[in-house]
């Protein structure tokens, strides 16, 4: 082998190393399994599948976590022939991810009522019987989960929501018929494609250079307070939405603003939450709540949101008859906004 042909083997070689990585693998893997329904059908028959009732997740309890089962395709299919279903009814599963070791994972919903006669609800209390666990509210459930399943869940969650909602055609009226992997659904009669929908959403955390506004909505927990959000209006970049939604929630005018992080938060739809830090003039910082939108907000001091980032649950009513001011918990983008700003705060306050 020639100096060159060395040099250019090890070239090639580097790049096919690359893309055979772990990652690119899994991602290229996935995307077969949206296209292909036979690839799919296949991946059923090693993969695993995640099972909800109604939209709720079944989980089981271990030392004060919950954890998400799997089960086969074997056990799925004798688990519906118990309860006299068709087995076909695992084409109305919905694919969520795969393992490092591309075993691909699936989430079936067997309390909905799908527009097919095979797919009828399954009475839930005989299920959790014969699956020795319980289908619990995924908003309940998800601070006891680990972030891997709270996260798998939520996708699961989003997706079956979606198809369950979208089963008819908005232009001819007809059934629309979903893909194996559930990626999308489209309409026999006239081949118009619909895909799973997500809605963006900003979430923004205001400061004057030494406080944050925090605000809350009357259907919050109480004592919770929030960072402002507000979703997208049709036209409107990110940057726009967070100067509007500030505006108009609480009279103020954005000076500049820094991209933070981004989420998918499934409740009570599909969005994706993005998240920013604003500033607002010092000396223009007087709020105007739109009570229409929200019950209150206010400004805090570092030191108020360092010490409610320390609180821990449960929070119950104080003597006074009020609740502690308290704080998204870790896993919404919110908590880690928040966090971001006292951290900053704390960093530019110590000597250089
Ligand atoms: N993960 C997190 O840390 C947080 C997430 N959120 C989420 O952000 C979302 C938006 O916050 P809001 O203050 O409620 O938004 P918002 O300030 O835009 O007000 C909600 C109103 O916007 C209108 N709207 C416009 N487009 C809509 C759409 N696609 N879906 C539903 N309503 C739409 C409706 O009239 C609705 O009542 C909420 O769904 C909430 O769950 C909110 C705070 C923290
Ligand atoms: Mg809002």
């Amino acid at each position: 082998m020639s100096l060159y042909c060395g040099i250019a083997f090890k070239r090639k070689f580097f790049w096919c190393y690359r893309l055979l990585s772990t990652y690119v693998t899994k991602t290229r893997y996935l995307f077969e399994l949206k296209e292909d329904d036979d690839a799919c059908k296949k991946a059923q028959q090693t993969g695993a599948f995640y099972l909800f009732h109604g939209l709720a997740p079944l989980l089981q309890t271990s030392a004060h976590q919950y954890m998400a089962p799997q089960h086969s395709l074997l056990e799925l299919e004798r688990l519906l022939g118990k309860f006299g279903q068709n087995a076909q009814r695992i084409d109305d599963s919905v694919l969520i991810g795969c393992s490092e070791q591309q075993k691909a994972w699936f989430a079936l919903d067997l309390g909905l009522d799908n527009s097919s006669s095979i797919s009828a609800s399954l009475s839930k209390p005989e299920m959790e019987t014969e699956l020795k666990g319980s289908f619990i509210e995924l908003r309940k459930a998800l601070l006891q989960l680990n972030a891997k399943d709270a996260s798998l869940l939520s996708t699961a969650q989003a997706l079956l929501r979606w198809h369950d909602a979208h089963q008819f055609c908005s232009r001819s009226g007809q059934p629309t018929k979903k893909n194996l992997a559930g990626s999308k659904r489209v309409c026999p009669s006239n081949n118009i494609i619909y895909y799973p929908q997500v809605a963006p959403v900003v979430i923004t955390l205001v400061s004057d250079g030494t406080r944050c506004l925090l605000a809350r909505q009357s259907s919050f927990p109480k004592g919770m307070y929030s960072a402002l959000a507000g979703f997208c209006d049709i036209g409107e970049s990110v940057e726009e939405t967070v100067r509007r939604e500030v505006a108009e929630e609480v009279g103020l005018e954005v000076e500049s603003l820094q991209y933070c992080a981004s989420q998918h938060w499934p409740f009570p739809n599909s969005s994706l939450m993005i998240a920013y830090h604003a500033t607002v003039k010092p000396g223009q910082t007087e709020i105007q709540v739109n009570l229409r939108e929200l019950e209150t907000a206010a400004w805090f001091s570092h030191h108020e949101v360092a010490t409610a980032l320390k609180r821990k649950g449960p929070y119950t009513q104080q003597q006074n008859g009020t609740f502690p001011f308290w704080l998204p918990p870790k896993l919404a983008i919110s908590h880690q906004l928040i966090k971001e700003w006292v951290e900053k705060q704390t960093s530019s306050s110590l000597p250089a």
